[in-house]
């Protein structure tokens, strides 16, 4: 692949919000350069799209997966694994409140039992794949405010496309409602990507594509230099994604199951995060 060839859709978000974006005051105190509603997609057949232009953390990106995958709602086992970028955000026991890996697993529906949102997409994706029913929401309005952080990354869509000879080809579009481009969105297009690669695994289906869209997109305003710098690098070809077995179930994956394999990247750009 030459380097003329590469997709980069998040380096030219990254360009359009530096350039349309409207300067804003936000939560935060911060101030963001912000637009409203943008899209981008990548194609997973094709590699697996973990930006190069920076380094980013895989490590940190699969461990939170793994820990929405596990209905967990406190720090305490990211922060055994190394991982702190929920740190902030959390209260002197680590907890979160009903956060995404909460709403994902054990949704509690009115009549007092709970839902588990990702067994019914994995069941449904098999046994339905023509549905246009395969969605995952975060966004408990009911809930809201016992959360550390509103949900994010909101609600997501699962989509099979029949192919004539194969399984079929499994593809997720994400709504994000609040995009923090310099240092959310990165892991959220790997996290995403790699939930696509691994339910694909389990169903027999064909990686497809991710699709991303954003509502508020936004750069907040100490991070405009670190945008720049990372815009002035050329990208490399992306890496691929390998799995080194099967695990029984979409919820037994464990980090060593992942391997990235020539993930040739610019070196890290740090930025402080806005709490
Ligand atoms: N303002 C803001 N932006 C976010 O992206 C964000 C929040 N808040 N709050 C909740 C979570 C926490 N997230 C975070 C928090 C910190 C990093 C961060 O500091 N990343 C560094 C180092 C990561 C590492 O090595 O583990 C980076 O360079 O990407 C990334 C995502 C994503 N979310
Ligand atoms: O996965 C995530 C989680 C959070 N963000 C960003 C988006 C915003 O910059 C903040 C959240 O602030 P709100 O005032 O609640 O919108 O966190 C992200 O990009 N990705």
């Amino acid at each position: 692949m030459t380097a003329q060839s590469i997709d980069t859709p998040y380096e030219d978000l990254l360009a359009d919000v530096l350039e349309n974006g409207t300067l804003t005051t936000d939560r935060t105190g911060t101030g963001t350069y912000s637009v409203f509603g943008r899209q981008i997609r990548y194609n997973l057949a094709e590699y697996f799209p973990l930006v190069t232009t920076k380094r980013v953390h895989f490590k940190s990106a699969a461990l939170e997966l793994i820990w929405f995958l596990n209905g967990d709602s406190n720090v305490k086992w990211l922060q055994e694994r190394g991982v702190r970028i929920w740190n902030e955000w959390a209260d002197e026991d680590g907890e979160l409140g009903p956060v995404y890996g909460v709403q994902w697993r054990s949704w509690p529906a009115p009549n007092g039992e709970s839902i588990d949102q990702i067994s019914q997409v994995m069941e449904s994706l098999a046994q339905n794949p023509g549905s246009r029913r395969h969605i995952v929401s975060a966004w408990n309005p009911g809930q809201i405010d016992e959360m550390a952080l509103p949900a994010c990354h909101a609600m997501f869509q699962f989509h099979v496309q029949p192919e004539e000879d194969g399984p079929g080809k499994l593809s997720c579009q994400l709504y994000q409602r609040s995009a923090d481009m310099f240092l959310g969105v990165p892991f959220n297009i790997a996290e995403y990507s790699l939930l696509t690669m691994m339910m694909a695994q389990q169903l027999g289906y064909n990686p497809g594509e991710f699709v991303w869209t954003g509502g508020d997109v936004h750069i907040y305003t100490n991070h405009v230099d670190q945008a720049r710098e990372q815009l002035a690098r050329k990208p490399y070809p992306y890496p691929q994604l390998r799995f080194r077995r099967k695990p029984k179930d979409l919820f037994s994956y464990e980090l060593e199951d992942f391997e990235v394999i020539d993930y040739q990247h610019h070196p890290t750009i740090s930025a402080p995060v806005a709490v």
